[in-house]
């Protein structure tokens, strides 16, 4: 018998949910390393551009820097070519000094960067100036004029730096050594270049806050650098691991070094001038140039946390649900199961006698028909076994009822271990009679089992007083249908096996009588 309840079947190719929870688990671990994975890749990708960009567009300002300070210095040293040979020809007369000082007067006017332009005799006296500010000086101390007295070489001199007291300017002079006709030292002619020049052409560049253009001289010497000026105009650097290692050494280089002034990080362009010796660099802010990059990471940064939080947020509910799904997956499978346990003991409950544990009297109706019908089907033979306690009416009234009911349960025990094939049923028919149904069995065989069934009855030796034998005793009517036909009727084989009982009864009890003879 079955209340309904059915195991729900597996579905084909499940997995168990702690699986799919780690799978899932592991896919959005997955999901989210890979994106913070490409997006790491992409950023430093990025930085390298970054930085790649950034030396190029460095490099392009050194190179103009450099050609700047080259073309300056040039183009004033140009004319002070034409004032020696001037000097040179026409000495200082009344006419050669008119000639130069307008020489002196056209080229201050047409070139911007010089400040003023010097001649001055072999004693360092000055002869004539383009500015009537500098009148009367005496420059014989001066590093230039000592140079070029001392050296008979026609190369320009470049450097030092003065401070003009008159005008409170730097300047930077460039001068020439002047001959005699023998070749002997003449005096020297200068250009005063103004730094303002140089300072308003660096400004025009945007290097960011933290970013240098620096001119010096190859002795290390500052002479311009933006910003802070003033600070810094004349101070040696040649100390500076910057310049003894790398500006000192190469004609030009990049590097990326962290100043020792301010310790700040800098990419840095370095380059000496063509034709004079000096040198300028350029150098730019690494915090500044991979300012933008670092303003994109964070950017890039938040996005993919937002990003990996919400995966990791679908992730975990995703993960809830099947762990949800699996919990209820078991409550299901254990409502399932006690509801299966319910249900085999209703049914053994439905189907089996509470006193005797033998089948009831409905499952034997159930079964007696099912068995008639197979043996109708199979023209077999089915026997049927009725037994009754021999005067149990007086074995109640001598020990008491709850006595006859343990008298009853020791013959149901014995009555069950009597059948052995598996279609065999042992049931309690009703009161204190039993049944024992035998399917494909004949008379014959009956009555051996029944036979057997009522020895062992006589030997459990339950002492009962009102039954001449002095124990309990069973008296047994059998019949079979030999083979049973379509027709035959259950109420025929049970009427006929209890003719026989009460035949077993009037004979004298405690013994088994069959209602056909054996075959
Ligand atoms: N203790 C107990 N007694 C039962 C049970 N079922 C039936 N009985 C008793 O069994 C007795 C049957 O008595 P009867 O049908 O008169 O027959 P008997 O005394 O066995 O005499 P014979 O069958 O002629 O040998 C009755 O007294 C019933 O009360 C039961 O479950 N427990």
């Amino acid at each position: 018998m079955n209340l309904g309840v059915t195991e729900p079947p597996p579905e084909p190719g499940s997995r168990k949910p702690a699986a799919v929870a780690n799978l899932a688990i592991a896919f959005v671990l997955l999901v989210c390393a890979l994106f913070i994975i490409v997006d790491l890749v992409q950023l430093g990708v990025a930085r390298r551009e970054q930085l790649s960009d950034s030396t190029v567009a460095l490099t392009n300002v050194a190179r103009a820097v450099q050609r700047h300070a080259d073309d300056t210095i040039k183009s004033a040293d140009v004319s002070l070519i034409g004032m020696v040979k001037l000097v040179e020809n026409e000495g200082y007369t009344p006419s050669g000094r008119e000639q130069l000082a307008s020489l002196m007067g056209q080229s201050a006017t047409a070139l911007g960067q010089v400040h003023a332009y010097f001649a001055f005799d072999e004693y360092g006296r000055s002869v004539i100036d383009s500015t009537p500010l500098y009148a009367q000086l005496d420059v014989s101390g001066r590093e230039y004029f000592q140079f070029h007295r001392d050296h008979a070489t026609r190369d320009a001199y470049v450097g030092p730096l003065i401070k003009s007291n008159t005008t409170n300017t730097w300047v930077i002079t460039v001068s020439r050594r002047v001959n005699h006709e023998d070749g002997s030292f003449a005096g020297v002619v200068l250009a005063a270049l103004d730094l303002e020049y140089f300072r308003k052409f660096y400004d025009t560049f945007d290097v960011g806050k933290k970013g240098v253009i620096f001119l010096g001289t190859n002795a290390g010497t500052t002479l311009v650098r933006r910003p802070l000026y003033e600070k810094y105009v004349g101070r040696s650097m040649a100390d500076l691991p910057m310049y003894r290692d790398h500006i000192a050494q190469n004609a030009a280089g990049l590097m990326t070094m962290k100043s020792v002034v301010d310790g700040e990080v800098r990419l840095t362009a370095y380059e000496h001038l063509q034709y004079y010796p000096l040198f300028i660099f350029v150098a730019l802010s690494h915090d500044e140039v991979l300012a933008g990059w670092v303003s994109d990471t964070i950017m890039h940064a938040c996005g993919i946390g937002i990003l990996v939080l919400t995966l990791a947020f679908i992730g975990w509910r995703l993960v809830r649900q099947i762990k949800l799904r699996a919990q209820t997956e078991i409550s299901l499978r254990e409502t399932r199961d006690s509801l299966n346990e319910l249900n085999a003991t209703l049914q053994r409950l439905a189907l089996e006698d509470g006193l005797t544990g033998l089948a009831n009297r409905r499952h034997f109706d159930l079964a007696l028909q099912e068995e008639l019908s197979r043996a109708t089907r199979n023209a077999s033979s089915l026997a049927l076994i009725l037994i009754d306690v021999d005067r149990f009416k007086q074995y109640n009234d001598l020990y008491g009822h709850a006595a006859g009911d343990e008298c009853l349960r020791q013959i149901g025990r014995a009555v069950k271990a009597v059948p052995r094939r598996s279609g065999d049923l042992a049931a309690r028919y009703g009161g204190e009679e039993l049944a024992v149904l035998l399917p494909g069995t004949d008379v014959a065989t009956a009555l051996q089992i029944a036979e057997e069934l009522r020895g062992k009855i006589a030997a459990l030796n339950i002492p009962h007083a009102g039954n001449p034998i002095g124990n309990v005793t069973v008296s047994a009517g059998i019949d079979a249908l030999t083979p049973v036909r379509a027709g035959d009727m259950p109420e025929t084989l049970i009427r006929q096996a209890d003719l026989a009982l009460y035949q077993a009864k009037n004979q004298g009890r405690n013994r088994v009588c069959a209602a056909t003879e054996p075959a």
